[in-house]
């Protein structure tokens, strides 16, 4: 163990501690045997293609397998940069004392909350989020709270005055009652009943009800009417949204909700900053979505609060530990890593899971085991909420800072003026303009970097290449709890814009395999260019989903025989992959169940969203169309709740990106029976057939949903009729043209 002691304090009392993983050297040594595999698989697709480029269509196979296991080779090399080095870390927040003695001694933290939709992203969640971080365990008149309202709504501001009110008896309630849970709407969701203050709970509860069952009221209604003001300069700030006031075009609004020098809990304690932030929007200036977002919220805490540490949150993720920025200090306040430390990630975990995981939405490879890995070489990618920044990281390089347009906005800049006072609101105004940032570096070289729908992955990057570091925590108790998409379509959606994100990043300038390995060393830039480049795995999914089963319904064997050596190459580079892999998610603590959901989700993002955003981003590179962020509901439909609780998938909609994926359904069925009436009639050898009718049957194993969807099923998540015809068009279509061009020859 590698431990980290406070200056002065004695080594029985560390900040943090950092622990290589067990596995590492088993990981390293079966990487080695592994690669000799690869190695002797492609020596075999040279003699394979040399054997038939005797015919144009059996090259053609044998060349598309090549390219298949071309790129699930280079996607295995990407993730070897995970395994070399997996750390963990751990922080002892109860030895802070020995480096910060009072509350002065904290530095001021800046909360960045972002929300852009009222009704895709429940306005109470937001509500819930909010609270949650103002009842930090943290010297209240330290914390400012930025909401930054995307969606321009009055129901939003609304909703943050009502969390205001509530605040003034919440936090007091927590700090006293010690409560665990800060987001009110989890702590009152289950049952409390703790005698000595029951009936303090039963009276905040109550109050809870009310501001929840007001805000919903106003939600309803759309619009929050006059009897609502309590005073004049509420009055005051809902008078902005006048008639011409639209989501994508209307001025700025800024509104101090609470101001620590003056307001005041129930009990007289100091509240937190809240600050309500809606920059403003015209159709006619790129707004940069999220990134854009971001960077108006790093601009506007400058002039006001200036705090050195960032904590960035989406509006679904609530803080579940009140300890967590005293973690973060650990490392952000330890002197062996300030000098180049941008951030610390904690892991997106959400509570809304079904028990198998069916859409894999746990993400454990992305959220846990990858970043493990990624933290024992640079550091993990950054996710865009969780995560504690240092403020100057945005601002160039750690030994060459790149000094803001104007001096306010600098990292060491001192506030001196009130939050309220009307140069710092005028200036705040000023710099959430528009057009403020035409002709300066935000965007570039400072803040949060644009050019990729996936702004956090990409800023992350290319601080990283600047030479900066991250972290990665994972606490036992999760820091923080979101809301994952329950139906395919959201799930498939969501992973669709990260693909075109993705590969925004993969093909620019500034790739990872390319700029990337140059500026950080061969294994993070690998490790990068794994994300970078994750939609290509629609290639080979796509390939073994149509190819090996068409050949075998044509009654051609393409893989080799089950007498011969290479089969057992086959074999063992299936069983050590597919074993690895689930040695690697049941040591993160997955069940045999959620792992074979989660290899079926790869198969089924495959063909799917994958190979859409694929699609679509090379369509976007030639200029044929244009990508938004759209933004992930966490609306719940009681009836696709309920049907996510029982594992049920929720089909529904017609989407194009079901198609592929049904017509592989059907092809994969017919393929394996019509194997199996060949092996059984004679016309095809079961030992040449096998490596198909095995791929056909895991793949129909693995469809078992979707058939049941096209035709057990009468509710009304079952697949569309529309799609199924479609589909099954498609998988004739396939199948006819691979009749005609297989047996011609
Ligand atoms: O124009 C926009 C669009 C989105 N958002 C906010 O961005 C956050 C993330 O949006 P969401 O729809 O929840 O996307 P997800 O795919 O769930 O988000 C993941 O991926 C995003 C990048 O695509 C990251 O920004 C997120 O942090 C990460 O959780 C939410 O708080 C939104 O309110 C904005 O502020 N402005
Ligand atoms: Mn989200």
């Amino acid at each position: 163990m590698e431990r980290t002691t406070a200056p002065g304090a004695t080594h029985a009392s560390p900040l943090n501690a950092t622990r290589l993983m067990r596995r590492t050297a088993l990981n390293r040594a079966f990487a080695a045997v592994y690669a000799c595999a690869i190695a002797a698989l492609f020596y075999h697709h040279v003699l394979q293609l040399s054997k038939s480029s005797t015919t144009l269509i059996t090259f053609f196979l044998s060349l598309s397998l090549l390219l298949s296991d071309l790129v699930l080779a280079f996607m295995w090399i990407t993730t070897q940069s995970f395994r070399m080095r997996p750390i963990r870390r751990e922080a002892f927040p109860e030895n802070l004392k020995q480096v910060v003695v009072d509350d002065k001694g904290f530095p001021a933290l800046d909360v960045f909350i972002c929300t852009a939709d009222p009704y895709k992203e429940p306005t109470m969640g937001v509500v819930n989020t909010t609270l949650s971080v103002m009842a930090y365990d943290y010297p209240t008149n330290k914390v400012s709270v930025y909401v930054s309202d995307d969606g321009g709504s009055q129901l939003t501001l609304f909703a943050s005055m009502e969390a205001a009110k509530f605040a003034r008896h919440w936090l007091p309630f927590c700090r006293k009652n010690d409560i665990v849970e800060r987001s009110p709407g989890v702590y009152f969701s289950s049952d409390h009943d703790h005698p000595p203050f029951f009936s303090e709970i039963e009276s905040i509860k109550t109050m809870y009800y009310s501001m929840k069952a007001r805000v919903e009221n106003i939600v309803e209604r759309g619009k929050v009417g006059e009897e609502y003001f309590a005073s004049e300069q509420e009055h005051e700030a809902f008078n902005k949204w006048t008639a011409g006031f639209t989501r994508q075009d209307h001025p700025t609004v800024i509104q101090v909700i609470l101001d620590s020098d003056k307001d005041r809990d129930i009990t007289g304690h100091v509240m937190p900053n809240l600050i309500y932030v809606s920059r403003e929007k015209s159709r006619t200036s790129p707004h940069h979505f999220k990134a854009g977002a971001l960077n108006v919220l790093l601009r506007v805490s400058a002039i006001m609060t200036n705090a050195p540490i960032i904590l960035t949150q989406d509006c679904d993720m609530y803080s579940n530990d009140a300890q967590t920025p005293l973690r973060a200090l650990c490392y952000l306040l330890d002197p062996k890593f300030q000098s180049n430390l941008a951030y610390l990630q904690f892991p997106q975990r959400f509570n809304g899971i079904n028990r198998t995981d069916i859409y894999a939405c746990t993400f454990i490879r992305l959220f846990q085991i990858n970043p493990f890995g990624m933290d024992g070489l640079l550091g993990p990618n950054y996710v865009g909420t969780g995560c504690f920044f240092n403020r100057r990281a945005f601002f160039g390089a750690p030994s060459s800072l790149v000094p803001p347009e104007i001096p306010e906005l600098s990292p060491g800049h001192t506030v001196d003026k009130s939050i309220q006072s009307r140069s710092t609101l005028t200036m705040a105004h000023h710099v959430a303009n528009c057009n403020y940032e035409n002709h300066t570096k935000w965007g570039s070289k400072i803040g949060i970097r644009y050019g990729s729908l996936v702004e956090d992955f990409y800023t992350g990057y290319r601080l990283k290449c600047e030479g900066w570091k991250s972290m990665f925590l994972y606490p036992d108790r999760a820091a923080f709890y979101g809301d994952s998409p329950i139906n395919l379509v959201d799930v498939l959606n969501q992973t669709k814009r990260w693909a075109i994100g993705l590969l925004e990043v993969g093909f620019s300038r500034y790739s990872p395999l390319t700029f990337g390995a140059r500026s950080m060393g061969l294994l993070m830039g690998l490790s990068y260019a794994h994300y970078a480049f994750w939609p290509i795995w629609s290639i080979p999914i796509t390939i073994y989903a149509f190819l090996p089963q068409l050949a075998l319904l044509n009654g051609i064997t393409i893989f080799p025989m089950v007498s011969e050596q290479w089969f057992l190459l086959y074999v063992f580079l299936f069983l050590g992959s597919y074993g690895q892999d689930f040695l690697d998610f049941f040591l993160a603590g997955g069940t045999l169940e959620s792992w074979w959901n989660e290899q079926r989700m790869w198969m089924i993002r495959g063909p799917s969203c994958y190979l859409f955003g694929l699609v679509e981003y090379l369509l976007t590179s030639i200029g044929i169309s244009a990508q938004g962020f759209n933004v992930t509901s966490k609306v719940l439909d009681d009836e696709q709740s309920k049907k996510y609780e029982q594992g049920i998938f929720e089909f529904g909609v017609s989407s194009p990106m079901f198609v592929p994926l049904t017509a592989a359904a059907i092809i994969n069925l017919v393929s394996f029976f019509g194997g199996l009436v060949r092996v059984c009639t004679g016309s095809c050898r079961w030992e040449g057939a096998f490596v198909q009718m095995f791929i056909a049957g895991f793949v129909t194993l693995n469809c078992w949903p979707i058939y049941e969807a096209m035709v057990l099923r009468s509710d009304k998540g079952r697949m569309p009729t529309k799609t199924t015809l479609i589909s099954t068009f498609l998988a004739s279509a396939l199948y006819i043209a691979s009749f005609l061009a297989l047996r011609r020859n």
